[in-house]
């Protein structure tokens, strides 16, 4: 039953352009009422729960720390979800609700008023498991339940499997009776939520961004601490890092940091003007710094990732990385409709709801008494657990029956199969991936999800379109930073420096001109390459895709097709892209409760003669930069300058006879001479499960540039 233990999610708002209607809410009201506590245990989660009091949590890695500064240290602290407040800080909450002043809550009702329906989600029983992944290869925050099996179940599954659906029980006899009792009901249910299924469209209109509702939810406090004196230590220290400073609590760096956005923002004449004799980028700085500390994050990616926002809005997108995004599922259409697939999985306890308008495929699970990656739908491949972002890219690629598409880096094939799907199995999807590991997942999805139109390849993707060109649409779902995903990987809080952002840019410029120049720009019905990252950084987006028009004059952005989004930057730092780049899409976890994404569209055609030297002088600044790539065993290795398609003998048989003995060292046989090589891989110089690529700081290697064979 491990499978179930941490099916558990916190923030589950609906997703853009979901209309909650009335079946659906009554489906998630029945589904709290089946959810009312009854061990103990439960019970002290669901008073912790009631608790909340719309007060923001603290970060996950520091409710441990203050934890202990309060003393209780209890297990009902462990078992805290992002979004709950222990026993200890719900009472803190209260008593400072009235020291300011304001009314306690004085009910459970009052409660929730405040803080929003309680939609924490507790899937299940409790135990121990390694880190799971999902569809995409994503690994799961802790406390989330792992929904994905990318390979076929082992014994140990089956086992477990044989357990869950035992139907032979009086007790689970009891519970189906009890679920087909209201079969009927939720048919009609399932009817109304599914009723513009067949609508020929893939995509509804936009969602609707309520700005105004988004900058309700940005919570500032700031008039409550108009009348506290603050200082700014870091800039004290001229910047320098430390944990904390000596004496204070996070509770106080939290208020300094809500007090600092309100005088960054400088919007309101009643806001404070700040510490006397210190400057904004002051401000600026101990701000950066409190978000650090705060949120568990260095200071340089802090400082990155504020400069896409507004100060509110940086802190907006600095808490939503701490909670999960809701779970969803996508409907395979080659093998079932989405509407029969709700009513299996509603039979067997799960409570869902259409994703949005915006979707015909896609469905938000909002609780599970079964584990949602090992039903038997799961099993018969009758739906691909995929985040919301991630159906995004393919929709704008929009690929047509019998086309020939490219998937440049594929695994583990949660786009590969769902273009699959809207191809029909029919034309031919090349997924290729670089690293051999992943495109085994890759291959267990395709068959899961019975896709008879793809073919699996293994190369670095700069070597396309040398191995195959003349494709109707590319899709580069480029690696990244991963920075729109921290509320998966929060290694990503600490692991990357500017030189990783260098480096991810220049192998995601050559990418891209890879994937235009294996577009057939005569293409009858295409012509597209659609670029995408789960990163929100300018320098792995719109830099790149301004790099690729001025390096291909023969491409220009298209509209995506995705009708919400914000636009992309048309200048960032003083640089100024192409303005047609406003036509690309970003996504944001605090705005559209999605992970962090990007989506362009380019269109490509013929290359016009005198083209070629436009291109050449905007690739020539490019290829002096270093470079890197990921070998089969993902580990980063760095490129030397100009050393991209050239290799020598000598050194490449050096590294051949280094690995030589590695394998020999691994089989126990003692080898005696230095390796040549700098670097051994290590388990945390492999690129993680998602994709994103973890670059050491003190690890990386300089290696030139491998055999092809
Ligand atoms: C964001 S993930 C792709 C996720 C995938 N599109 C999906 O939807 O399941 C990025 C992928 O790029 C692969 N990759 C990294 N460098 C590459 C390269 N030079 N050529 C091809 N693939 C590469 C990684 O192995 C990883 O699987």
């Amino acid at each position: 039953m491990g499978r179930r233990a941490k099916n558990k999610q916190g923030d589950v708002k609906p997703l853009p352009g979901s209309i909650p209607d009335k079946s659906s809410t009554s489906r998630r009201q029945q589904a709290k009422k089946k959810k009312a506590p009854s061990t103990p245990n439960d019970q002290k989660k669901f008073k912790a729960q009631k608790g909340s009091l719309g007060r923001k949590p603290l970060p996950a890695h520091r409710r441990k720390k203050v934890d202990e500064v309060d003393e209780d240290d209890s297990d009902l602290d462990e078992a805290l979800q992002p979004g709950e407040l222990s026993e200890d800080e719900e009472e803190t909450v209260k008593v400072k609700s009235v020291k300011k002043g304001k009314k306690p809550a004085s009910s459970d009702e009052e409660s929730e008023e405040r803080s929003g329906p309680v939609k924490q989600l507790e899937f299940s029983d409790s135990e121990g498991e390694d880190e799971d992944l999902n569809d995409d290869g994503e690994s799961l925050p802790l406390g989330q339940h792992a929904f994905d099996l990318d390979e076929a179940p082992s014994d140990e599954d089956d086992e477990e499997l044989g357990d869950e659906f035992d139907l032979g029980s009086d007790e689970d006899d009891e519970m189906l009776d009890n679920e087909f009792d209201e079969d009927d009901e939720e048919d009609a249910e399932v009817d109304s939520a599914f009723a513009s299924e067949d609508e020929d469209t893939e995509m509804a209109p936009a969602a609707e961004e309520d700005e105004d509702e988004d900058e309700d939810n940005i919570q500032t406090n700031l008039e409550d601490d108009l009348e506290e004196t603050y200082t700014l230590p870091a800039v004290d220290r001229g910047g320098e890092e430390e944990e904390i400073e000596h004496g204070t609590s996070l509770r106080e760096v939290e208020q300094r940091m809500r007090w600092l956005v309100g005088v960054c923002l400088g919007k309101d004449d009643k806001m404070s003007k700040g510490v006397p004799g210190k400057s904004r980028s002051d401000h600026l700085l101990q701000l950066q710094h409190d978000i650090a500390t705060y949120f568990g994050y260095n200071t340089f990616l802090v400082g990155k990732l504020m400069k896409l926002f507004p100060a509110d809005e940086a802190l907006a997108f600095f808490e939503s990385n701490e909670s999960p995004r809701p779970v969803t599922i996508r409907a395979n259409t080659l093998r079932t409709r989405r509407r029969d697939l709700a009513q299996a999985l509603i039979n067997r306890g799960v409570t869902l709801e259409p994703i949005g308008k915006w979707s015909k495929v896609g469905l938000q699970v909002f609780e599970s008494q079964v584990p949602i990656g090992a039903t038997p739908e799961y099993l018969a491949g009758h739906y691909m657990l995929q985040a919301a972002s991630s159906f995004l890219p393919v929709i704008a690629l929009s690929p047509q029956p019998n086309e020939r598409v490219l998937d440049m880096a594929s695994a583990p094939g949660g786009k590969t199969t769902y273009i699959s799907a809207l191809l029909q199995n029919t034309g031919i999807i090349f997924a290729n991936d670089s690293n051999k590991l992943r495109t085994k997942s890759l291959t267990a999805n395709i068959h899961r999800m019975g896709c008879k139109n793809v073919i699996v390849s293994n190369y670095d993707a700069r070597e396309f379109p040398k191995v195959i060109g003349g494709f109707d649409r590319v899709l580069l779902d480029a690696p990244c930073s991963g920075t729109g995903v921290i509320s998966k990987d929060a290694s990503v809080k600490v692991n990357k420096t500017e030189r990783d952002f260098q480096l991810l840019a220049h192998l995601q410029k050559q990418l891209i001109l890879c994937a235009i120049d294996s577009v057939n720009p005569n293409s009858a019905t295409g012509g597209y390459v659609v670029y995408s990252t789960c990163s929100v950084t300018v320098d792995e987006n719109e830099s790149v895709v301004d790099y690729a028009l001025r390096k291909r004059p023969n491409v220009k952005l298209v509209e995506t097709g995705l009708e919400f989004g914000v636009e992309g930057f048309k200048s960032f730092e003083g640089k100024n892209f192409n303005p047609s780049v406003s036509l690309t899409r970003r996504f944001y976890p605090h705005k559209h409760n999605m992970d962090g994404f990007f989506v362009a569209k380019f269109k490509v055609e013929k290359r016009k003669k005198g083209g070629k030297a436009a291109a050449a002088a905007a690739e020539e600044e490019e290829e002096q930069k270093p470079t890197m790539k990921l070998n089969d065993e993902g580990m980063v290795v760095e490129e030397e300058v100009g050393d991209v398609s050239r290799f020598e003998d000598e050194e490449d048989q050096a590294l051949i006879e280094e690995s030589k003995r590695k394998a020999l060292k691994k089989k126990g046989i003692k080898v005696s001479s230095k390796p040549v090589a700098s670097k051994v891989n290590t388990k945390d110089e492999k690129d993680t499960s998602n994709g994103q690529i973890k670059v050491p700081k003190s690890k990386k290697m300089t290696e030139k540039r491998r055999s092809k064979a």
